[in-house]
């Protein structure tokens, strides 16, 4: 047998509900030996982000080019990424090391207002890293920041996805937790066809790293040979099982139940 191995490029959420952590959780969740390339160490927990410290870009790259030595990812994502020196280290790398199945979550704010991406980088992010996505993942906010639209609706989400797509990504889905509907949307866009996914909003505060589960479930799926379609629809079982079960941890906004969707199998 053949264990399937996914690799996250992001920073540490201290607090352990987002970024490096969510990620490893939910590899692990769904039977993928996880790995990480930190890019940054956040002091945070439910009630916020306190401190954000970027790693040296030499940590950087030497913690890629270990994986790259020893350990080839049959997926990966990036996650925070800080500023434009780290996206254009991480796009070269990819460049040189041919690696597939990229799932791009264009971190840029966190809840409670914090910054994890400069806004100067945001061209870099286009410029350089979408076109190397497979599938970009971006919240309603990240994708107007991204795209310069402002999304009010349903027909201006899809106008996003095709500008998005058109910066060379395969696969867009705009996630939908930011929406006014009464369900929470996630809209998926292949280049030529539009696709949604529907659940129940669940009304909870409780959606720490929401954004982050979500993208790693779907890289864990892409790593374990699902199609795009699978892996859409495996993301949105596992965050929807994750925010609907979720932990009562902290006294702002906790983080989601890595484990309820394997519990809901049994
Ligand atoms: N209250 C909620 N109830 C159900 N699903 C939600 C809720 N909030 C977010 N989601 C889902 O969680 C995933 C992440 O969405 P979103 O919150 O938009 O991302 P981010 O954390 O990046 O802001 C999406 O699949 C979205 O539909
Ligand atoms: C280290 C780190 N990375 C990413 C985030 C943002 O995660 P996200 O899933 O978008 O969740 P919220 O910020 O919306 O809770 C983060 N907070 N920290």
């Amino acid at each position: 047998m053949t264990t399937a191995k996914a690799l996250t490029i992001a920073g540490s959420d201290s607090g352990g509900g987002a970024g490096i952590q969510a990620d490893l959780k939910t590899f692990q969740e769904l039977k993928v030996y996880g790995m990480s390339v930190i890019t940054a160490i956040t002091a945070q927990n439910t009630l916020g982000v306190d401190g954000v410290y970027p790693m040296m870009l030499e940590a950087i790259e030497k913690q890629l080019e270990c994986i790259a030595v020893d350990l080839q990812p049959d997926a990966l994502k990036t996650g925070m990424l800080f500023n434009s020196e780290i996206i254009e280290l991480v796009a070269n790398k990819m460049e040189q090391y041919k690696w597939k199945n990229l799932v791009v979550d264009p971190v840029m704010i966190a809840k409670g207002g914090a910054n994890l991406l400069q806004q100067e980088a945001t061209e870099s992010m286009k410029r350089k890293l979408l076109p190397l996505a497979t599938v970009l993942t971006p919240n309603i906010p990240e994708a107007e920041e991204l795209t310069g639209i402002s999304i009010r609706n349903m027909e201006e989400r899809k106008e996003a996805a095709k500008r998005l797509s058109a910066m060379g990504v395969n696969y867009v889905i705009i996630k939908g937790g930011h929406g006014d509907e009464k369900e929470a949307v996630d809209l998926l866009f292949d280049g030529s066809h539009f696709s949604s996914l529907v659940a129940e909003r669940i009304p909870t505060k409780n959606t720490h790293g929401t954004g982050c589960t979500f993208s790693a479930a779907i890289t864990a799926a892409l790593a374990n040979g699902y199609s795009i379609n699978d892996a859409f629809q495996l993301g949105k079982d596992f965050i929807h099982q994750a925010i609907k079960n979720d932990l009562h941890i902290g006294s702002g906004h906790g983080p989601t139940n890595h484990w309820a969707y394997q519990e809901s199998k049994r």
